[in-house]
């Protein structure tokens, strides 16, 4: 079974976009945190990644940053990430995609660490600070374990580097469409057509597009170039303008989901 491909596959039949979604696994709390999935599926999410609170996330902007302290203060663990993986796959066979950094990795072993994401039934990783020419131990075992490694394409990624992430990955390519770290923004870049088409003449995977995505018209945006649209922030700030109501957290989080999908 391949979650992924079905997932990219099922959107292009449908002439539809991708809706992808980021959420620190365990913001506000576990339990929270699982519902909050489930309230993303729900409201038509296609595609979950799960950031694994982590305590120095170089790459996540000010939003993400945040929902990881509170994901941490909560007592998430990686044991509970797996857990709340679990708690998904009894509801849902929607593809899971760990956010993670290579400390994290590598406290545990790469084998290890990827052996026990895929029981658990993730279906890919993205390391956020491992590029493809220090992946090479990391892909192999990926591969091995039936395990996709998602790379991260950016505007400043040169020509050549270009061919080398998309050469390295499977499941998908992540072009993120802004300069700087995550975060909502009003407008998003003029440039991301020209650098999507440059990334799909190295490869026939899908490439989704993130990076500051809030509206309906963004999404629209980036479904006339990639399959997939990515909103964390968007969604990361319904559970932080909430986090002593999960109740409400949850209603916004449907709310938005429930806007931003008439985009794709
Ligand atoms: O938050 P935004 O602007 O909607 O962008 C998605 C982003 O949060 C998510 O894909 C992500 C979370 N952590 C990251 C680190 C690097 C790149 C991307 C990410």
């Amino acid at each position: 079974m391949d979650r992924i491909a079905d997932a990219f596959s099922r959107a292009k039949a449908e002439e539809r976009t991708l809706f992808v979604s980021y959420l620190c696994a365990g913001d506000p709390d576990p339990d929270t945190s699982f519902e909050a999935c489930r309230t993303l599926i729900e409201n038509g999410v296609g595609l979950i990644e799960l950031g694994i609170p982590f305590s120095d996330p170089l790459a996540d902007g000010k939003t993400n940053q945040h929902a990881a302290e509170r994901a941490l203060a909560a007592g998430m663990d990686h044991a509970k990430c797996l857990e709340l993986v679990r708690r998904i796959r009894e509801i849902s066979q929607v593809p899971i995609i760990f956010y993670t950094y290579y400390n994290l990795v590598y406290a545990h072993g790469e084998a290890d660490y990827v052996a026990m994401a895929k029981a658990a039934g993730v279906d890919g990783m993205l390391v956020l600070d491992l590029p493809p020419e220090e992946a090479t131990t990391w892909m192999k075992t990926c591969r091995e374990a039936g395990m996709k490694t998602v790379f991260i394409i950016a505007p400043t990624t040169p020509p050549e580097r270009v061919e080398t992430i998309a050469n390295a990955a499977t499941g998908f390519l992540y072009y993120v469409s802004q300069l700087g770290v995550t975060g909502v923004r009003a407008t998003l870049a003029g440039d991301m057509r020209e650098k999507v088409e440059e990334i799909r003449r190295h490869t026939d995977l899908p490439v989704v597009v993130g990076f500051g995505i809030s509206k309906p018209e963004h999404v629209r945006a980036v479904g006339a170039v990639a399959d997939g649209a990515v909103v964390g922030s968007a969604l990361v700030n319904c559970l932080a303008a909430n986090t002593d109501n999960p109740a409400a957290a949850l209603k916004a989080l449907a709310e938005t989901a429930r806007e931003l999908v008439t985009g794709c």
